[in-house]
């Protein structure tokens, strides 16, 4: 018998599953889907078994060391998937594989050091034998640090086959154990044995007695053990060596979420809601796998439509999955899920420790649970009968992942839908274009709720023009408007959230009289400002140049780079409203594990009156005495060098407003922007959704985006500025060869951050429609530079559908 096994190695050279044989003892462990631990050169790797093959074993073929694991740990639908990751986003298969496995399994290597020949040794190197007289293995990064004298003479006994070195393979995961303790003995045996315990050894009598009031002879924690009988280790330690107990360890979970929650019950869904679940729980019933988008406006219940879509599935034995952006996975999230299906539910998110995830992860793989609710990589859950995927919040870009393997979760969540036969849900007040633009063309089923449950309207929302406020003499960063509001919840004891968008700040120049901002004459898309050389360049063609001092629309010279940060903000509100009760919340009070919940509780008892922060607090925020929410400066994403930057503006600005006067009270949004009649804030204001998507499609027509095009970005690194180039110039040209001539290739151009850690970089960028031959390309592409990426340090990533565009 013969093993295909795909080694941990992510190199070009080793992406392909490599032979082994299966030693007679290991074949009834080897099996696909495995991780095994197999030599390979002159060191041992783990990897996965892809497939066995009956074959005898050809001379050279080495056999598998060992077996890791008895349940394998990837299902054969995540071998396929594997196998699919790999040639769609050009990642190796073992990327993939270890993206779909919690962090705690991923094996370290260790180089250790040991006696090969003991003669030699004792002959020639006694002086050495303090290191190694217990036959020890020694780390050799440990080696170094302790004993760095001796690393010569080691040396020496390594070459002349004295000491030999080699690799430990460590293969990660952290199994929680807790000591426990039982009777060694019968109920009867232990109540005569009580009366030999003469008067002194009177905590031991306690511990015994202890247990004969246990109801079943089963194990306790040793640590309960001890609270409960007022004893010492030292008490439990004798009894055990005396016979009385045995000590056991106990694999434990670890539970990240202490306590139950509060159980729940179906609401009786509106009709609406009944239209949007009728269809997808035909496609349960019937195991078809179709995609519905379900566009529903902040509060219109689409969680409800959730919950009883996955009701019907565990009522029919069936697993669920359900996504959630890492931001909107908080307790109050969990908690839905967790009150109507109480212990069946797993979370996995990034706010768990490496063990806690492993331990979710586990309860997943074991078939305990059958829901899970986690962030990206929850799509991998290995459940063997999905079915349904639920992917909340569709239109967040973090569903997309930044490194290899480049995925995009919903793209996953399809692949696994049409394996299972089960429908998928994208939900979300803000859909994606792309996903829109599907559900348009029937593509998807269109599942559409636009009335909140509560029949509440939707807050009025007022834009100020920020332009009027600087003309009016008023230079502050709140309008005149925006402040007078908060004042007025100050007074009647309301709550205000106050928005700052900070991300992209002090990237682009704008003039702040006429809101004009500098951008590229050929694309559309905001000019970066590099402040090293005052100018200003396009990322995406590389046309650049230097800052004027003058607005090139109105002639003002308050033309200028663009920012301020919370901090800022804060200061400004203890100055102008000294009374106010303010909590920040940004990256930098919220780094504490924790810290987020905290500021969060304390906003909803009411401790403050104003909550200011970022991105972070935009989603998820339900409190019945907000009746306000302030955008501080709307503009700040607008102009991102991103083709997506007025969707996802329009996309925050939308969910921003769904935040206020959710409950009894009425609420009021105030967007202040120095581009007010811009359509993305015009839009967001009447909540109209519609109305945006056409306006923004015919955008992306007339420039060649997405949805009208599928991009890939290109993008090549290296030590030395040229030679970077020079790569993205030869791949530039190599493309323009191979595509069609519809495909519209872009650069090489230095990208906003044209150096990280010393590398410089260069990007190109092909936009496509349909272009059979362009993943073989790109693979070919990879092929033709594989020497120079070790030798060289030359670095090439291939993004298709990329979200990050620097
Ligand atoms: N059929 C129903 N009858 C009564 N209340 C409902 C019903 N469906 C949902 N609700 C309640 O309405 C509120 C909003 O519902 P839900 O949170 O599901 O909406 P959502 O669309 O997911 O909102 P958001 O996008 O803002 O997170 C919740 O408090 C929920 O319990
Ligand atoms: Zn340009
Ligand atoms: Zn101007």
């Amino acid at each position: 018998m013969i093993a295909e096994v795909i080694v941990d190695l992510a190199l070009n050279q080793t992406d392909k599953p490599f032979d082994y044989s299966i030693p007679e003892s290991l074949q009834p462990l080897v099996e696909r889907g495995a991780r095994v631990i197999v030599p390979f050169g002159p060191r041992k790797l783990v990897g996965f078994v892809v497939a066995i093959k009956s074959d005898t074993a050809l001379e050279k073929v080495r056999p598998i060391h060992s077996v890791i694991d008895q349940t394998p740990v990837l299902t054969d639908e995540l071998l396929q998937l594997g196998k699919w990751l790999a040639k769609e986003t050009l990642c190796y298969e073992i990327s993939a594989f270890l993206a779909m496995l919690p962090a705690a399994m991923k094996a370290s290597y260790k180089k250790v050091i040991s006696v090969a020949d003991a003669g030699l040794f004792e002959n020639e190197f006694m002086d050495l034998l303090f290191l190694f007289k217990n036959g020890e293995q020694i780390e050799w990064e440990s080696l170094q640090k302790t004993h760095g004298s001796w690393l010569k003479r080691i040396k020496e006994a390594l070459q002349a086959g004295a000491l030999k070195e080699h690799q430990q393979v460590n293969q990660g995961q952290a199994v929680k154990k807790m000591k426990v303790v039982q009777p060694a003995l019968t109920y009867d045996e232990l109540k005569q044995s009580l009366e030999t315990f003469k008067g002194r050894a009177k905590k031991q009598r306690d511990v015994l007695t202890f247990f004969l009031e246990q109801e079943s002879p089963t194990a306790i924690a040793v640590n309960e053990v001890i609270r409960a009988t007022n004893v010492s280790r030292a008490t439990i330690k004798t009894l055990v060596q005396k016979g009385f107990l045995i000590e056991t360890e106990k694999e434990v979970y670890r539970d990240p979420f202490q306590g139950s929650a509060k159980p729940t019950i179906p609401l009786e869904l509106t009709d609406e809601q009944q239209a949007a679940i009728h269809p997808v729980l035909e496609d349960l019933d019937e195991r078809r796998h179709r995609v519905h988008l379900c566009h529903g406006v902040t509060g219109s219940g689409k969680t409800e439509i959730y919950l009883q879509a996955i009701q019907r599935v565990l009522e029919k034995g069936q697993e669920a999955i359900v996504l959630v952006p890492e931001i909107s996975l908080t307790p109050q999230m969990v908690e839905r899920f967790r009150g109507r299906f109480g212990d069946e539910v797993a979370v996995l998110h990034s706010g768990l420790s490496r063990g806690e995830k492993y331990d979710e992860w586990r309860k997943i793989h074991r078939g305990e649970v059958r829901v899970v609710v986690g962030a990206r990589s929850a799509v991998f859950a290995p459940f063997t009968n999905v079915g349904i995927i639920i992917i909340d919040e569709e239109h967040e870009t973090s569903y997309k992942q930044e490194e290899s393997p480049r995925y995009h979760a919903r793209d996953v969540a399809i692949f696994r839908g049409e394996f299972h036969h089960c429908p998928v849900i994208l939900g979300s007040a803000t859909p994606s274009l792309e996903s829109y633009a599907r559900a348009q063309k029937g593509v998807y089923r269109l599942a559409p709720l636009l009335k909140r449950v509560n029949q509440k309207p939707m807050p009025p929302v007022s834009i100020i023009d920020m332009r009027e406020e600087l003309r009016a003499g008023n230079r502050s960063m709140f309008s005149r408007d925006l402040f007078q509001s908060l004042q007025e919840r100050l007074r009647k004891g309301e709550q205000s959230v106050l928005f700052l968008n900070r991300r992209g700040y002090s990237t682009f120049i704008m003039c702040r009289d006429c809101g004009h901002v500098l951008s590229c004459p050929h694309c559309d898309i905001s000019l970066t400002f590099h402040r090293k050389n005052n100018k200003v360049k396009c990322h995406y063609c590389g046309f650049e140049e230097q800052v004027p001092h003058q607005c090139p629309s109105c002639g003002s010279e308050h033309i200028r780079f663009f920012g301020s940060g919370t901090q800022k903000v804060e200061e400004a509100l203890t100055t102008l409203l000294p009374e106010a009760r303010v909590i920040r919340m940004d990256v930098d009070t919220t780094r504490k594990k924790g810290a987020h919940e905290r500021f969060l509780k304390a906003f909803g008892r009411g401790e403050a009156d104003i909550l200011l922060g970022t991105q972070m607090i935009a989603k998820g925020l339900d409190f019945e005495k907000v009746t306000l929410v302030g955008v501080l400066a709307a503009d700040a994403m607008l102009h991102l060098p991103d083709f997506r930057s007025t969707e996802k503006t329009f996309q925050l600005l939308t969910q921003v407003g769904g935040r206020a006067g959710r409950h009894q009270l009425d609420g009021e949004v105030i967007i202040q922007s120095y581009t007010p009649e811009h359509y993305a804030m015009t839009l967001a204001a009447e909540h109209d959704y519609q109305h945006f998507y056409l306006k923004e499609m015919q955008s992306r027509k007339r420039h060649d985006y997405p949805p009208f095009y599928y991009l890939s970005l290109i993008t090549v690194s290296h030590e030395s500025f040229a030679r970077a180039s020079g790569v993205a110039e030869q791949i530039t040209r190599l493309l323009a060869q191979e595509l069609t001539s519809q495909a519209i290739i872009l650069g090489p151009v230095a990208p906003p951050i044209a150096r990280i850690k010393d590398r410089y970089r260069c990007q190109c960028m092909i936009k496509y429609k349909n272009e059979p031959k362009l993943k073989q390309t790109l693979k070919n592409i990879l092929d033709h530079y594989q020497g120079a990426f070790s030798k060289e340090g030359l670095s090439i990533s291939m993004d298709i559908d990329p979200y990050l565009m620097m």
